[in-house]
C-alpha cells in the first residue's frame, strides 16, 4: 500500500510535485476546479493528464484500458460523470444509471490494473436515503429508501462506492470516495431545463433582468454563450422568437416578465463551492493512509454544514442579479428530497473545512457569468 505525505495545506496539494496525475472531466465544474488548485500548488501543466470525452469516451472499456496502460498515471480524480438537476435525473434514469456505471467501472478498475496509487472516487449526498437522520453521517448509506428523482443515479454512485470498497478489501488498492453536497461555481451548466437550482436561478433572473430592461440583443447573446431558451422561458420573459431564427427575437418585449421557479420553493438545500470542493479533493488526495484507518468505508462527505430553503436562496439570488420583477412557483415540478444536510464531522475533525461563504460565492459566480 502507498505512503502519502502529511495532510495537504492550502499550499501543496500533498502529492510529490512531480507526480502524474490524471483528472478525468478536467472540463466539467469539479474537473476544471481541482486542475486550477493542482496548478496552484506547484503541478506543471506537463504532469497532468487530461482527455476531453471526445478524445475519450470513458463508457469505452477497451479504450479506457489503452489510456491507462499507455499513460500509467500515479493519480486519478475520478470527476467524470454523467451529471444534471432534478429534472435531467427523473427524465433520463436509463442515461444515469448506464453511463454513470461504466465510467466508474472502467476507470476504477483500469485504474487498479495500472498500478495506481490513489483513486479518488466523487459520488453525491443522494447516495443517503430520502428520509435519513439530519445531518446525514456517512453511516447511513443504505439504511433506508431512495429519493425517487435521482435513485438511479444515486444506485450507480453507490455502486462506485462499494467497488472502491472492494478493490481496497479484495486488491488492496487505495481507492477512496468523497460525498459532494450540491455544488456551484464558475464551469457550471447553465442549462436551464438539466442544470442544478443553483445556476438555473443565476441565469433565469439574469434573463428576466434584461427583458425588464427590453435589451433583447443581451438575451440573443446570453443564449449564443450559456445554450437554447426554452420557448416556455422566452414567453414568460414577455419574448417572442422570430419564426426562421434560434438567436434574434422581435423587439416587442413586455418589460413585465416572470420568473417560474420550480416546486414549493419549501425543501432545504447546502450549497458549497467548487473551490472548496476542490480543496478537499486535494486534501483527500494527500492524505496519510494513517488517517484511512479509522474509517474503513473509506467514504468522507464533503459539505458546508449548514443548509437554507430554495425560497430563501432564490431570494438571495435574486437580491445580487438585481431582478425586482414578479416569481411564480410551479407546483406541477418536483420539490426531491425535503432535506439532505451533510454531517461534515469526520472531514472536518481531520482538518478540512469550506472557506468559502455562500453569498460570496454566488456574487462571484454572477461576476463570472457576466463577464
Ligand atoms: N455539480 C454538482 O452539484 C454535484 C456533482 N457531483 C459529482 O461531482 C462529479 C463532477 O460533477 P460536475 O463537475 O458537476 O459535472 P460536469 O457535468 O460539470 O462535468 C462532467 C465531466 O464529465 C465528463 N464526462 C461525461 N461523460 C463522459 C464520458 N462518457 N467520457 C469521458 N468524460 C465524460 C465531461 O467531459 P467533457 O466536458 O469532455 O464532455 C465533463 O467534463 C460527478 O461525479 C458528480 O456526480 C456530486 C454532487 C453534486
Ligand atoms: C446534486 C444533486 O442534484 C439533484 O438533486 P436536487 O438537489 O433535488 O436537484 P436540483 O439542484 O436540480 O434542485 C434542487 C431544488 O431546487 C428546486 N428548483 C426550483 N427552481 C428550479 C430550477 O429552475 N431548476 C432546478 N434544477 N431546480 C429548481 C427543485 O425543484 C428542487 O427542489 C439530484 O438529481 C442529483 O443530481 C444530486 O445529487
Amino acid at each position: 500500500m502507498t505512503n502519502h505525505k502529511s495532510p495537504v495545506t492550502s499550499h501543496g496539494s500533498g502529492l510529490p510535485p512531480t507526480a502524474k496525475v490524471y483528472v478525468a472531466g478536467h472540463r466539467g465544474l469539479v474537473g476544471s476546479a481541482i486542475v486550477r488548485k493542482l496548478l496552484a500548488a506547484g503541478h506543471s501543466p506537463e504532469s497532468l493528464v487530461l482527455r476531453t470525452s471526445s478524445e475519450l469516451d470513458l463508457r469505452n472499456q477497451a479504450a479506457v484500458d489503452a489510456f491507462f496502460a499507455l499513460e500509467r498515471p500515479e493519480y486519478v480524480f475520478l470527476a467524470a460523470a454523467k451529471v444534471g438537476g432534478i429534472y435531467a435525473n427523473d427524465t433520463y434514469p436509463a442515461d444515469f444509471i448506464r453511463d454513470n456505471l461504466q465510467i466508474q467501472t472502467n476507470v476504477i478498475d483500469a485504474a487498479y490494473s495500472n498500478g495506481v496509487k490513489r483513486l479518488l472516487f466523487l459520488g453525491s449526498s443522494c447516495i443517503y436515503p430520502k428520509l435519513a437522520p439530519q445531518p446525514m453521517p456517512e453511516s447511513c448509506l443504505l439504511t433506508g429508501e431512495l429519493e425517487p428523482t435521482n435513485e438511479w443515479y444515486a444506485i450507480a454512485k453507490i455502486a462506485g462506492i462499494k467497488m472502491c470498497q472492494a478493490y481496497h478489501k479484495q486488491y488492496g488498492f487505495d481507492a477512496i470516495s468523497a460525498m459532494p453536497t450540491n455544488l456551484y461555481g464558475p464551469n457550471d451548466n447553465f442549462d436551464l431545463e438539466k442544470s442544478h437550482v443553483l445556476p438555473a436561478l443565476i441565469r433565469k433572473f439574469h434573463l428576466a433582468k434584461l427583458a425588464q430592461a427590453g435589451d433583447i440583443d443581451a438575451i440573443a447573446a446570453d443564449e449564443a454563450r450559456y445554450g437554447y431558451i426554452p420557448e416556455d422561458i422566452l414567453s414568460s420573459l414577455g419574448v417572442v422568437r422570430e419564426a426562421d431564427s434560434i438567436s434574434h427575437f422581435t423587439s416587442n418585449v413586455s418589460r413585465s416578465p416572470t420568473v417560474q421557479l420550480w416546486g414549493s420553493g419549501s425543501p432545504y438545500r447546502e450549497f458549497l463551492h467548487v473551490d472548496d470542493m476542490a480543496a478537499s479533493c486535494l486534501f483527500l488526495m494527500g492524505l496519510d493512509v494513517s488517517h484511512l484507518e479509522s474509517h474503513p468505508s473509506r467514504l468522507f462527505n464533503v459539505g458546508v454544514g449548514s443548509d437554507l430553503r430554495i425560497r430563501d436562496v432564490a431570494e438571495l439570488i435574486q437580491r445580487i442579479v438585481g431582478y425586482n420583477g414578479e416569481v411564480i412557483w410551479d407546483a406541477s415540478k418536483p420539490d426531491g428530497t425535503p432535506r439532505k444536510l451533510m454531517d461534515v464531522k469526520r472531514l472536518n475533525g481531520m482538518g478540512w473545512k469550506a472557506e468559502i461563504p455562500l453569498e460570496e460565492g454566488i456574487r462571484s459566480v454572477y461576476a463570472h457569468y457576466c463577464s
